[in-house]
């Protein structure tokens, strides 16, 4: 195996599908059924999913909404989605826990890295929802963070693009795929990986980043398998 724990950052865009808005129950069991084979093999899996299908702060403000209130009702919308994960996985026959990084019991239990490491290590996937709990931050470095906090191996950021490209592939048809590249390249060529906040939390720590297409069936357990198929960002 090669690796022992995992940090799997899953877009919230993602699970909307073709829908323009929430949740598509297609995604959901797609992501899964990827997942459940994933911890088949033994891997240990933390998840950190998005809410950009529910809420982003960022775009409330635009519409006149407080920024603050509007973070906290994106990190709310990322809780929606955990739960939304663990339904699926259950459904799949998956043991999985819902950690809040806000307190709401009965709804998930609050985060801890002993509470979410003693998960993991008794078979759970562990999801934690509610981002890093501060407003201004993204589930990007919510997923850097708790990669750091339960020292995950790796953190795999699946999206839908299949990897990190000279420019934004959805923009720019000539943009090229970097099968691996480094921390350093990344900011000098200014490519939008993840936020700066997650990656610099990445680089600082030495956690490896692979960005790959979760949204193809398998390619969760390709990347595990340690198959190249998206884009490892390293020291
Ligand atoms: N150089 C680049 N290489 C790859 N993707 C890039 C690049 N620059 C910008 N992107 C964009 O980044 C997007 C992936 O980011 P991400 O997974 O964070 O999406 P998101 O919808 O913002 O997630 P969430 O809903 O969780 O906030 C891709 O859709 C792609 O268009
Ligand atoms: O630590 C965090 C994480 C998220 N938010 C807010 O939630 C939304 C949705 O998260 P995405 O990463 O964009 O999918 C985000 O736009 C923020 O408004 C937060 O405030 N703090």
């Amino acid at each position: 195996m090669k690796y022992k724990r995992i940090l799997l950052k899953l877009s919230g865009e993602s699970l909307q599908g073709t829908q323009k808005y929430g949740l598509s129950p297609e995604v959901l069991q797609s992501y899964a059924g990827q997942i459940k084979a994933a911890a088949a093999t033994g891997v240990q899996i933390g998840i950190v999913i998005g809410g950009g299908n529910i809420f982003r702060g960022l775009t409330g403000a635009k519409k006149g909404f407080d920024r603050v209130k509007g973070d906290q009702m994106g990190m709310l919308a990322t809780i929606i989605n955990s739960l939304a994960l663990q339904s699926a996985l259950e459904d799949n026959g998956v043991k999985c826990k819902v950690l809040t990084s806000i307190r709401m019991e009965p709804i998930g239990e609050y985060f801890s890295k002993a509470r979410a490491i003693e998960y993991l290590e008794a078979g759970y996937v562990v999801i934690v929802g509610g981002g890093t709990s501060n407003p201004y931050f993204t589930t990007d470095s919510a997923s850097a963070l708790r990669g750091i906090e339960i020292e995950a191996d790796v953190l795999l950021k699946g999206t839908r693009v299949d990897g990190v490209y000279t420019a934004d592939p959805e923009k720019d048809p000539a943009a090229v795929k970097f099968n691996e590249i480094s921390f350093e390249e990344v900011l000098d060529r200014r490519l939008k990986v993840m936020d700066l906040t997650a990656f610099t939390l990445c680089r600082e720590n030495g956690l490896q980043i692979i960005v790959f297409d979760m949204d193809t069936e398998g390619n969760l357990g390709k990347v595990l398998a340690g198959e190249q198929i998206g884009t490892l960002v390293k020291p």
